[in-house]
């Protein structure tokens, strides 16, 4: 079993994230997380604090020479902002007259609508909405990409499954139906990080840069869709057995755990609720290739689960993401300090961040699937892990 915390703020020192019960000898090294951290920066129409700032990474535990060693690995990803910051975020108490000398502290007391501001100053009892915005903010999608890097690697290394994302919509242009990249294409991912919006259509990936700089030119901002293809799975991960077992479910629960996430599909999803049965469904046939007849199935219109489980064809879910919240022309609210009717806090935002997104949905699929895959197979070395998928495989009723 697979568990995974993250801690730290978005102006804090540092984030921090552990992922505890990876199996030993899977290969990881700094530049691995580097590299997955440089993804979720890019993307056209995030803010200026994507420029300036850097994700500075340390595997502080787990991870010797290259290799897991079976503990928990951690990561610390430091903020290379952090001395702007560090009277503002200091955990240790401050004097008052310091504090006052700070532009940087002015109270945020004109919450934004779509945020987690007010909802979170009335739980917390906060007076103003820096405690709640500091760890609502989507700086905290840095530690899972750390995360879901580590939990990619032990899935290609144990069952050669691998993962790719890609946007498909973006403020409402839509890239065309049906254009799906193979993960394991060779230069694949390289090939839609080279493109503004990590989109694979290149016509449909020109209007979604447009329509970001209309919205940026008019003071909004904008959401869409991302997809996650996962290539390689063996059936039966997850199960049918139980609601909280069944893999659309854990898929479904994290990737609605990211900011910003409003919906979830599986496969064809919305679209299959209108599509009589004759042409929703998979049908299952008998191939010949090069490892003998194999049961496939004609079409990947359920995205790869069934029953709550894999099938062992490409697994594809989508997350529908809102537009950013820090909208600058600002959107009505009440100054919780006078009471008197203003317009929300803003300073800087992204227009949008739908393509950065699709990199956390990566991460998020592939903490859940290596769960799974542990869950099933085991192993306390990723040699193991690797074996027993084998040995299941070599060993199905029904191929
Ligand atoms: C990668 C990423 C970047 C984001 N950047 C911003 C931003 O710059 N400004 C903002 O207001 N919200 C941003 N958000 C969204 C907020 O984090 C989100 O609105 C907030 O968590 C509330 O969403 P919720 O209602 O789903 O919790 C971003 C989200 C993600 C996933
Ligand atoms: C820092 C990141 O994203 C931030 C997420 C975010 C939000 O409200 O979610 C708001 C913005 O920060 P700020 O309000 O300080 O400009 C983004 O830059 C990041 O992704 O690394």
């Amino acid at each position: 079993m697979l568990r995974w915390l993250t801690a730290g703020e978005s102006h804090g020192p540092s984030l921090t994230a552990i992922l505890e019960g990876v199996p030993a000898h899977v290969a990881l090294t700094t530049d691995d997380l580097v590299d997955a951290l440089a993804r979720r920066r890019l993307g056209y129409g995030r803010g200026a604090r994507m420029k300036f700032e850097q994700d500075a990474v340390t595997l502080t535990g787990g991870v010797r020479h290259g290799r897991t060693q079976g503990g928990p690995v951690s990561i610390t990803i430091g903020n290379t902002e952090w001395p702007k910051w560090e009277t503002v975020m200091s955990a240790d108490p401050v004097d008052a007259e310091v504090l006052d000398a700070q532009a940087r502290n002015a109270p945020l007391t004109r919450p934004r609508p779509g945020h987690a501001d007010l909802a979170g100053m009335q739980k917390y009892d906060f007076d103003e909405a820096r405690p709640v915005l500091e760890r609502a903010s989507a700086r905290e999608t840095a530690a899972r990409v750390a995360l879901g890097r580590v939990a990619s690697a032990l899935l290609e290394q144990s069952v050669g499954a691998r993962l790719v994302s890609h946007v498909v919509e973006l403020g409402g242009v839509r890239a065309p139906a049906g254009v799906v990249p193979d993960p394991a294409e060779p230069g694949i991912v390289e090939r839609l990080d080279a493109d503004p919006v990590r989109c694979l259509d290149p016509d449909a990936s020109a209007a979604m840069v447009a329509r970001v700089d209309q919205a940026h030119g008019e003071g909004d901002t904008l959401g869409g869709v991302v997809e996650v293809v996962v290539s390689g799975l063996p059936p039966g991960l997850g199960s049918h057995v139980h609601w909280d077992r069944r893999l659309d479910s854990r898929l479904a629960g994290a990737l609605m755990g990211i900011q910003a996430i409003k919906g979830v599909e599986v496969g064809d999803g919305f679209e299959l609720a209108a599509t009589p049965g004759s042409q929703a469904h998979d049908e299952i046939v008998t191939t010949e290739g090069p490892e003998g007849s194999r049961l496939r199935r004609a079409t990947g219109r359920s995205g790869g689960t069934e029953g709550g489980m894999t099938t062992g064809e490409w697994l594809r879910v989508r997350a529908a993401m809102k537009p950013i919240a820090t909208v600058p022309r600002a959107l009505r609210t009440v100054d919780v300090a006078s009471g008197e009717a203003t317009v929300a806090h803003h300073q800087r935002s992204d227009v949008c961040a739908v393509p950065a997104a699709g990199i956390v949905a990566e991460a998020m699929v592939a903490l859940v699937l290596a769960d799974a895959v542990l869950e099933k197979f085991g192993g306390d070395s990723v040699g193991e892990t690797r074996r027993n998928a084998e040995s299941y495989l070599a060993s199905l009723r029904y191929r």
